[in-house]
């Protein structure tokens, strides 16, 4: 492991207008330096627009953002360590990937050519060609090299597999923890492919309607439930009565889940009935969360910090 810099975010009541609109609203947070942290939310819960407040390309309406501990707005020591890789790709579209790169490494003090060789072979990528002339799946795989070899202190990559095929988003995963393993740093990973990217999360921000509906560690976040998998029936009899957030059935079994912690004697009666527990998948907590007709706002037990 090489040393490295990793930068921490306080956001301090944070409102973002958009005339009308109130993308985030009074938003307060902390992001730990060092960690994956998985941004989630619905459409248009804030998501992106918190990124590029991170990236300064905007001020906040009002507020703080602090980016190891300075407002990163027109800040020369703190914006060329923040990486902000959106969907949309910010790259000079009519010059060569090659050039991309070399535009931006002269941005990006922690710039690796040799990672950015290795991420373009790995996509399969020709650093002759301009990013007009590829394919959608492609062009969000050079915005991933560029992430991923720009090693910034902290990298934003929202929405960057868009378009890309599974085998490609595997990749871009694996490539992902291998090189964070090597050069930890501070990253947030937006995605609505929340069953995809859960295993890379150490924190959960959750989004919601421009406010912090969730913000905790992924492993408390995954033990505030749990699947229950076995034949649908010794199920059906085991979370009966219980909160049931999902059930999912695969021919003769049946996968619930289920909020809340287990009582004494669960487990025990659970292998009884033949059955098996495990974590609760994100996704189905997610869904329940930001579910508009759910009263319930936040994770259940008592340590789920829920700003709102
Ligand atoms: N430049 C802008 N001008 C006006 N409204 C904007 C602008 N940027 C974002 N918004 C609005 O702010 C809200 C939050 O948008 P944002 O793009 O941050 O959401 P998101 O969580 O990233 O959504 P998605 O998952 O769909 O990408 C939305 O209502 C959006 O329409």
């Amino acid at each position: 492991m090489t040393a490295t810099t990793a930068w921490g975010v306080e956001l301090q009541g944070v409102t973002q207008r958009f005339g009308d609109v109130v993308a985030l609203d009074d938003v307060t947070l902390s992001i730990r330096p060092g960690t994956i942290t998985g941004l989630l939310g619905r459409n248009g819960s804030g998501k992106s627009t918190l990124g590029s407040l991170l990236a300064a390309f905007r001020r906040p309406t009002a507020g703080r953002v602090l980016v190891d501990g300075e407002e990163p707005w027109e800040n020369e020591r703190v914006v060329p360590g923040v990486c902000f890789v959106r969907e949309s790709g910010d790259v000079l579209d009519d010059y060569p990937l090659r050039d991309n790169l070399a535009y931006v490494a002269g941005a990006r003090p922690q710039f690796s050519h040799e990672l950015a060789g290795e991420l373009m072979e790995l996509f399969e990528l020709d650093a002759k060609r301009k990013p007009s002339k590829l394919s959608r799946g492609k062009k969000s795989a050079f915005g991933i090299v560029v992430g991923l070899a720009s090693r910034a202190p902290l990298t934003i990559l929202d929405e960057v597999h868009l378009g890309l095929d599974a085998p490609s988003r595997y990749a871009f995963y694996d490539a992902l923890l291998a090189d964070y393993a090597e050069h930890p740093r501070t990253i947030v990973l937006s995605s609505h492919l929340i069953g995809e990217i859960e295993r890379l999360l150490e924190d959960v921000v959750v989004l919601d309607r421009g406010r912090v509906l969730v913000a905790q560690d992924a492993e408390s976040l995954h033990a505030e439930g749990v699947a229950v998998t076995g034949p649908a029936a010794a199920v059906g009899e085991f979370v009966a009565g219980r909160d049931v957030l999902a059930t999912q059935r695969l021919g003769g079994t049946t996968q619930a889940t289920v909020r809340g912690a287990l009582a004494e004697g669960d487990e025990r009666r659970a292998r009884e009935l033949g059955l098996e527990l495990g974590p609760v998948p994100l996704q189905d907590l997610f869904v329940h969360l930001t579910d508009p007709q759910c009263t319930t706002h936040g994770p259940p037990g008592p340590t789920g910090e829920v700003a709102r």
